[in-house]
């Protein structure tokens, strides 16, 4: 029951910025109202998507508490608080907390290579600095830290830790999580590309930087798997690969191209902050085209 909102389709919210790059209050919000009507189970604030890496304190926190004071009570909130040191850390943890977030969430600590001991740690030691559950960010490929089943089960001896989300490639990752952790803990599907592989293989749900530009696919995705629809299932999930594909084969980078998705669907959340690309020229006619995709996917899948 405890873990029953940790499912479904929970996108990656994505950083807001007005049009001279700074944080946006408003744009945050109108982010939100799309997502609160699009029905989804809850937003996943801060993250990768959220450009935390390229945010100070003071901005982490701001978009923590805009997300909260708009969406708390509508659906579930988990709040990313990993930096680079512990302190941050902490601080972020117990601003999520008296915010009301549902749960916190960190990658391991980055830059130097540090060894399991501290991994354990540094999540051992934000998990105790507030009352809230605690959802483990494995994301190998941008952090170049693996996480181990073993060190998984030792993390979930503690009883705030109550999943991972996990974005290794692998999706018997997944499957070796949830073999560990058992009915009592929540694996989310990182790779969107492989949402309903990593569903089939025992996600409990997923978290994706690509399902706010899309959110009708992926909850469709979601719903066909629970109907047991499996060839509709996978129909969709190729759908969503040619467009994520599309994303990603930019001159800006993916959560530019996003973001101006999302400008023309009628949210503007602004650009991009350096040293991420934003979108050129040539890109906004291949937008079209992307949008194109997505409502013709909308339209042959969604009722
Ligand atoms: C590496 C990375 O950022 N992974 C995200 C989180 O798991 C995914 O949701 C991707 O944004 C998505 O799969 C598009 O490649
Ligand atoms: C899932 C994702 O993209 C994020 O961490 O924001």
């Amino acid at each position: 029951m405890r873990l029953e909102k940790f499912r479904g389709i929970i996108p990656a919210f994505y950083a807001c910025y007005d049009d001279q790059g700074d944080i946006s209050e408003a744009r945050t919000n109108a982010l939100c109202d799309y997502l609160y009507e699009k029905k989804v189970n809850g937003v996943y604030v801060g993250g990768s998507s959220g450009e935390c890496i390229y945010q100070n304190l003071e901005e982490r926190k701001s978009v923590l508490s805009y997300v909260a004071n708009r969406l708390k009570g509508k659906m579930t909130l988990i709040a990313h608080v990993g930096a680079p040191s512990t302190r941050d850390s902490i601080e972020l943890a117990k601003h999520a907390a008296a915010l009301g977030y549902d749960a916190l969430s960190a990658i391991p600590p980055i830059y130097f290579k540090l060894p399991d001991s501290s991994v354990y740690k540094y999540w051992s030691e934000i998990i105790e600095a507030t009352p809230l559950d605690f959802i483990i960010y494995n994301i190998p490929q941008t952090t170049g830290y693996t996480l181990t089943p073993s060190l998984f089960e030792k993390m979930l001896a503690n009883k705030k830790v109550i999943g991972v989300k996990n974005s290794s490639m692998p999706t018997m990752d997944i499957e070796r999580f949830k073999k560990v952790g058992g009915d009592d803990v929540v694996v989310f599907n990182g790779p969107d590309e492989q949402f309903v592989a990593g569903r089939i293989m025992g996600a409990d749900g997923g978290i994706g930087g690509t399902y706010a530009a899309m959110p009708e696919l992926f909850l469709q995705a979601d719903e066909f798997l629970l109907q047991g629809k499996f060839e509709d299932a996978k129909l969709i999930q190729s759908q969503i690969n040619d467009i994520i594909i599309a994303l990603c084969s930019q001159n800006g980078s993916m959560y530019a191209v996003i973001k101006e998705v999302l400008q023309r669907r009628g949210v503007n959340v602004g650009g991009v902050r350096a040293p991420l690309e934003g979108i050129s020229e040539e890109d906004k006619g291949r937008i079209d085209g992307i949008v194109q995709m997505i409502d013709k996917a909308i339209q042959r899948f969604c009722k």
